[in-house]
Order: C-alpha cells, then structure tokens, then sequence
C-alpha cells in the first residue's frame, strides 16, 4: 500500500520530527526533576526552583502543543488515505468481470470495502504512529537510563528479551487468529444481505426459525473465534503489563541500596525512576498496538486478494466506427470455471446485419451463456465472436457496449428515479427519444407513477411488477439505439396482449438493428427472421420458424404447447 502513502510523504515526514521532538520533551521533564531534586531541594535553595519550575512548565507546554499538531495534521492524510483506497476499490469491482462476481461472495466483498479499510484507517492514523513512537521512546529511554546509572539501565534493557520472544509467538498465533474472525464476518455478512435480498421467499416458505438458525451458527462462530482472539490478546496483555512494573519495583530496591552505598544519588534515582514509568505505558501498550497491526495486515491482505485481481476480460485496442453490426460467434465453446463440461461447444451462428435471430433451446441448454458473449460480460474459452469480422475482443469496451445493448429477464432497477435508470446507457438522451422508447417497450405506465419519470423506484424497483420492470429494462436497451440488441427473454413477464403491443413496436426497432431474441414464446419467436436451435451446446439448426416446425421434432416438442394456445397459431401453420 505504499503507493497510496507516497502522496502524504512531506507530511508524514513533518508528524515524525513533531513526533521525535515530542518524545525529546517528555525525557526533558524528569531530566529537569533531576536538577530540581539534586540542586536546590538538595542544598535547601527556594530561590533555585522558580527558574527550573518556569522551565518544566515551557517544556510541558510545548509537549502538549506537539502532541495538538501531531494529531490535527495526521488526520487529514489518514482519512484521504481511506477515501482513496475505498475509491480504488470499487473503482476495481466495477472492471472486474462477471466470472469474477460469480465467483465472490457479495458480503465479503462488502465486508472488505467496509470493515476492512476501517481497520487499515485506525491502524495508520492511530497504530503506525504509535508503534514507531512507542519503539523510539523504548530505545532512547533506555539508553538515557543505561547512561545514568549503567547497572539499572542494564536490567531495564534485559526485560526486553522475554518481551520481544512472546511478542514473536504472540504475533504469530494473532495473526492466523485475526484472519479466521475476519473471514467468519464476511460469512455472516453474506447472509444477512441475501436474507435481506430472499426475504419474501423466506416467509412466503415460512423459513424464519431456519433463516436464523443459520445465522445464529454463524454468529456463534464469529463469537467463539472471537473470544478465542481476546483470550489470546488477554494472556499477552496481562504479560506486558507484570513484565515493566517487576522491573520497576526491583529498580526500586535496587536503586535505594545503591543511594544508601552512596554509588547513585537521590536526584538519579528519581529522575531515572520517573523515566522508567513512562516505559510502562509503551510496553503495556505494545500488545494492543501489534495486535492493531496484525489486524491491518490481515485486512490489507484481504482487500489487496480483490485489487490485485487482474480483470481477466481486457480493453482492446480498436474503437468501432460505424458499425454495421454483422455478428458472427466462430467455433465457440464456453466452459465455466472448474466445470467438468463446457455448456457451449462448436458453436457457430451468423447474423447479418438488420437481421434477428430467435435463440430457441431447452431450460439450462445456455441460451443466456451465449447472449452475454456478446457484450463480453463472458469472454469463450475457444472461438471467437466478431462484429463486422473483428473480433469483439480487440474492441474498446466502453466501444463495444455502445453497440450492444441487452435487456435481461430478471432487470435489475437501481435506487433512482425511472427516468434515470432508462438513461442508464444514453446520458444524452432527448426527451423525445425517451418518449419513443417508453412507447416501443408499452412502459406508459411510468407516467401515471406518483411523479411521473421523477418517481423513485424503491430498491431494485421492487415496488414495481415483474413485467413493468421488464418493460422498463426494455426501454433503457431500446433508448440507446443500439447496433446490436440482445433480449435475454425479456418479454416472458408480459400478459399476452402487452406482449402483443410491445412486439409490434419491437419489429420496428428491430429492423434498423442486427437482434438476438432468447424465445421461449411462439409469439416471440415471431419477432425473428430466423430460428436457431440451441441443442447440447450448440446450434444444431438454423431456419425460418415454419421450416424448424416442420423439419425438426424437438424444436415441435419446445414450441408445441405454446403452439397449440397461441392465437396467432392460425399464421404459424
Ligand atoms: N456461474 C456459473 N457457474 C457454473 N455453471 C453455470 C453458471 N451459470 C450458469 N451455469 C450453468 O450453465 C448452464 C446454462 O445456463 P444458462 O443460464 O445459459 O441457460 P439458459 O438456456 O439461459 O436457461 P433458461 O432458459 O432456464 O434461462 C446451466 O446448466 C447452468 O447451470
């Protein structure tokens, strides 16, 4: 993470010298009670005290001036700091592919963005500066304390070997420890978002007790890692505080033999005693400061497992200009990863220009596999798809995605208003243009919503219906007039004279655009000037949906319910 604290250089090197000066006047202070005690308390002088008094009091004035300007000016890099990182972050979700998503639970990727980078934050504005002062204060003390009276300053020293050995130990343990705990958070954060997400499905099937008993197990498991934590942090804690104050006492005694033997004198003695309990503090405080850092490390670890995931779907070099939209999938197999089969295999479809074609297979045969090749949402593990017989993935992305737009089955709507999810891919749209794609998906209804196309649609637009959503993500991949629209089943939430309407105006649409139309429906299939049959991973038939009717008797079979209630059954035949 160096490169984000590069930026924040000059005034990290500003806090340390505020830092260092800070720890020069905390020796000063009983350095002057050295003086004070030895000089005129000695030789019974009250006139002697008033300038040593006026010093320890410039002195701690300005400790406590430095201590005010460490920390005004450490705030502002730590917490630009963590706004970068953040930025970064989602920046780099965003790039990452799909097979990426797919593979990633979304509560630990939450869990990362979230907790994670305050752990980092806490540590860097609180912990580094710690960790380094406390080390400075340890060693500079003990070498003013070794200069005083050697013998003392000796046993303090030696007290940093049992400190530094169970550091060790402790350091290793906390760390697989600290991980585990994290790790369990991003598991139970999975689950309260996806309870929070199912949440109709887990009372609709009554699942409540279940839900939370799951949870519950969860949280159990975060809950005794974590005590295991504290108990660990605990033994170590209570070590570091025994270790500093035994030495004090024996200092003490030894201390006082030695002004009673005339080797040390009071004053010494004093001073050395005074300095000594300002170690306590930094070595008490060395366990919670590791473990802080051991937290850090484990968190910028896991949020650097994210970052340094290279996107494994790649810019091309080539901007599209004008395209045609002459689509070709060339030999593809699609193999999702660490399956044993691929789903798509040997696949080749051309569709030209202006023309659509009717995506037609069984449940599961991988119909929405093959659409999302074309935006690249999926890249084939073999073959190619072309445009205008490029290769897609030579295409810019931003490039490639003006020229495919996809309205899905399942639409996801975004927490804003109707009027800026349509215009999710055409910023620039007109409002005329907005008219027009709103007629052509029969989304008319928008305007009889509360504020019209101000109206903001709740989460995921959940407060609107299935098929309103999907009229709704109709328009928005209509609206962008795209060279290349791909309709993942779009229509399959529709009533049947909806459907209707909204294939007419569709036709139009599709004329002026090369269309692949996933179809479950007889009556979508009609939308296309030819049927391809999507069999065991590859297209096994292409043809006008009359001839397939004729020809093929799966094709029969997929349709044939539907043929037998469809009203336009009469026109099929
Ligand atoms: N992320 C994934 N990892 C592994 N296998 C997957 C993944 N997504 C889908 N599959 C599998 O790939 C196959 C094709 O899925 P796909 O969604 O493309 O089918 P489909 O034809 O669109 O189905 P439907 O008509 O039901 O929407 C299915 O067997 C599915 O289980």
């Amino acid at each position: 993470m160096k490169s984000y604290l590069r930026p924040y250089v000059p005034r990290l090197v500003f806090i340390w010298l505020i830092t260092l000066l800070g720890i020069g006047t905390g020796i000063a202070l009983p350095l002057i009670g050295k003086e004070v005690v030895d000089g005129p308390v000695a030789r019974g002088e009250a006139a002697g005290l008033l300038p040593l008094g006026l010093l320890a009091l410039g002195v701690g004035a300005l400790e406590a001036l430095l201590t005010f300007l460490r920390r005004r000016t450490l705030i502002g890099p730590v917490l630009g700091l963590e706004t970068r990182i953040r930025d970064d972050l989602y920046r780099h979700l965003q790039r990452l592919p799909m097979a990426f998503h797919n593979g990633w639970q979304s509560g630990q990727l939450l869990s990362r963005a979230t907790t994670d980078l305050s752990t980092i934050r806490r540590f860097l504005g609180f912990g580094m500066l710690f960790l380094v002062m406390n080390m400075l204060q340890l060693t500079v003390v003990t070498l003013v304390l070794l200069n005083m009276y050697w013998p003392l300053g000796l046993l303090v020293a030696a007290s940093a070997v049992p400190i530094t050995l169970v550091s060790l130990r402790f350091e290793k343990k906390y760390i697989r420890i600290s991980r585990r705990v994290q790790d369990e958070q991003g598991d139970l954060a999975t689950l309260v978002e996806e309870s929070a997400i199912g949440i109709r499905t887990i009372k609709a099937f009554g699942r409540r007790h279940h839900v939370f008993d799951t949870y519950d197990v969860a949280a159990l498991k975060v809950h005794g890692t974590s005590m295991d934590k504290v108990r660990l942090s605990s033994r170590f804690f209570t070590f570091l505080e025994m270790i500093p104050n035994s030495t004090l006492a024996l200092v003490l005694l030894l201390g006082a033999l030695a002004v009673g033997a005339g080797e040390l004198s009071l004053g010494t003695l004093v001073a050395f005693t005074t300095l000594m309990l300002q170690l306590v503090w930094p070595i008490a405080s060395l366990g919670f400061i590791l473990a802080m850092a051991q937290e850090a490390m484990t968190s910028a670890d896991r949020v650097m497992e994210v970052m340094d995931t290279v996107p494994s779907i790649q810019d091309g070099p080539h901007a599209a200009d004008r395209p045609r939209g002459h689509l070709r999938f060339e030999g593809i197999e699609f193999r999702f990863p660490g399956a044993k089969t691929p789903v798509l295999s040997d696949l080749w479809l051309e569709v030209r220009p202006g023309e659509t074609v009717a995506i037609v297979g069984a449940t599961g045969s991988g119909k929405t596999t093959l659409t999302a090749l074309v935006p690249r949402l999926l890249d084939p593990t073999r073959g190619r798809v072309t445009i205008d017989g490029r290769d897609i993935r030579d295409l810019e992305l931003s490039s490639l995605r003006r020229i495919v737009a996809t309205a899905f089955e399942e639409p996801t709507l975004f927490s804003m208003s109707v009027r800026e999810n349509l215009t999710l891919g055409s910023h620039d749209a007109s409002e005329e243009e907005l008219e027009q794609a709103i007629r052509t998906a029969q989304a008319q209804f928008v305007h009889e919503l509360p504020w019209g196309l101000d109206t903001r649609i709740g989460e995921q637009g959940m407060s609107l219906s299935g098929g309103q959503r999907q009229r709704l993500a109709l328009a928005r991949a209509v609206l962008s007039k795209p060279r290349v629209l791909v309709l993942d089943d779009t229509l399959s939430a529709l009533d049947v004279e909806t459907e209707a309407l909204v294939e007419e105006a569709l036709r139009q649409v599709l004329r002026d655009a090369t269309g692949i139309v996933v179809a479950h429906r007889a009556s979508t299939v009609l939308l296309a000037d030819k049927v391809a049959l999507l069999r065991g991973g590859t297209i096994t038939h292409v043809g006008t949906h009359q001839r397939l009717l004729e020809e093929v008797p799966e094709y029969r079979e997929l349709l044939a319910q539907d043929a037998d209630l469809d009203p336009t059954e009469g026109a099929l035949r």
